[in-house]
């Protein structure tokens, strides 16, 4: 008989509702969490994470963004206890991950699966193998392996990839074969680290909707680590941006992205918006007003008071003939945000008059010039 469970069945039956009150225990915490490599030969000591302190909740996809070197694989590594914090704590699905060596760190690893930018597969085992290493490790029988493989390639898409190499296959298929490998033993999370940063946009968006499957599914909880902002804004809910080895905002994806306030969030937004004004007209730019020329005012349009109706309303209040030069505007998280470049008539009077009005309604702005 299959002593495990097939993965059509219902693997984590939703959670009873709490008594009120009483708050799901976080699935990963980290607790006042530093990190310090410590200075080797002539190279000095590394702060690669100071005071981290925040929860991860159960059934959650949360991106951790941040740019090279801010400290995210050090993250990955402390979650799943391959280092020690230098302080602090790691708090995986309520046991302390920090504390534990030997055996009971490798069981509570098998607990937390993890998926990588190169796959790490081994070329040398078909892609059924790749996905059974888990499951041989932890001492699972022949039969069941045989089993659990089968499911798992049906799950990640590819089950006509079975006796296929890694190297007969695309980067998408290998990451396929990844995820199937991560999820063999049934973890409660699943950290994604960099995993779609080698694989173009379209496979990119296929993995990414895989993932959103699997964590409705499964209920795993993911954590994706990346540097990417467009794959934040695809998949995750919750976001966490890490600068300097520091939480430096942290929330929905939708409020953090419509009102960033740290220097590393506006420009990881800023990376996928651009700066929507178009080639021509930046080349028609200049900085002295031109007489019957337009002032140049570029909008920040960011949530739910966006700007749609704003031309209409700028011509309306101020009586001004408001040119609407181009616009970019985007979706994160179900809200608008983007800019509007609008074109202003009427001298040095009406550009400040329209800045004022713009500054007054709580809209972002700034005068980019003139053309004529
Ligand atoms: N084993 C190590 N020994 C010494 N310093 C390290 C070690 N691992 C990371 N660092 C340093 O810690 C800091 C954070 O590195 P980390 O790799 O965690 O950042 P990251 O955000 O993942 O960057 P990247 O995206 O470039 O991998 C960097 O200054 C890095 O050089």
């Amino acid at each position: 008989m299959n002593a495990h469970p097939s993965i059509a069945e219902p693997i984590r039956p939703a959670e009873p509702a709490l008594p009120e009150g009483l708050i799901a225990e976080p699935m990963v915490r980290f607790e006042r969490l530093s990190k310090t490599y410590p200075a080797y030969r002539d190279k000095p000591a590394v702060e690669a994470l100071k005071d981290v302190d925040f929860a991860i909740a159960r059934g959650a996809i949360t991106g951790v963004i941040g740019r090279s070197g801010a400290g995210k694989s050090s993250l990955v590594r402390l979650i799943n206890g391959l280092e020690k914090p230098t302080t602090g704590r790691v708090i995986v699905d309520g046991r302390d991950i920090s504390a534990l060596r030997g055996q009971p760190l490798r069981l509570a690893q098998r607990s937390i699966g993890m998926i990588f930018q190169h796959f790490n597969l081994l070329s040398s085992r078909t892609a059924a193998d790749n996905i059974a290493l888990p499951l041989e490790v932890a001492g699972w029988s022949k039969a069941d392996i045989r089993t659990r493989v089968a499911e798992l390639l049906e799950l990640v898409d590819i089950a006509d990839k079975h006796d296929r190499y890694p190297s007969e296959l695309s980067g998408g298929q290998k990451q396929r074969i990844g995820i199937a490998r991560a999820l063999a033993t049934r973890p409660n999370v699943l950290l994604s680290d960099e995993a779609t940063s080698a694989l173009d946009p379209q496979t990119t968006r296929a993995i990414l909707d895989l993932l959103a499957n699997i964590n409705r599914e499964l209920g795993v909880t993911i954590i994706l680590i990346t540097h990417e902002m467009s794959v934040v804004r695809q998949l995750a809910k919750e976001v966490v941006v890490i600068d300097d080895g520091r939480v430096v905002e942290r929330g929905h994806v939708a409020d953090i992205f419509t009102h960033p306030k740290h220097a590393t969030t506006q420009t990881f937004l800023a990376e996928v918006l651009g700066d929507a004004v178009p080639v021509s007209l930046a080349s028609r730019l200049v900085q002295q007003p031109a007489p019957l020329g337009q002032a140049v005012i570029r909008v920040q349009v960011r949530g739910s008071h966006a700007g749609d109706t704003l031309v209409a309303r700028l011509a309306r209040e101020l009586s001004v003939d408001v040119a609407l030069l181009a616009a970019r505007i985007d979706e994160i998280g179900g809200q608008p945000v983007g800019s509007l470049i609008l074109g202003v008539p009427g001298g040095e009077a009406a550009a400040r008059q329209t800045l004022a009005y713009l500054s007054q309604h709580q809209f972002a702005a700034e005068r980019l010039g003139y053309v004529s």
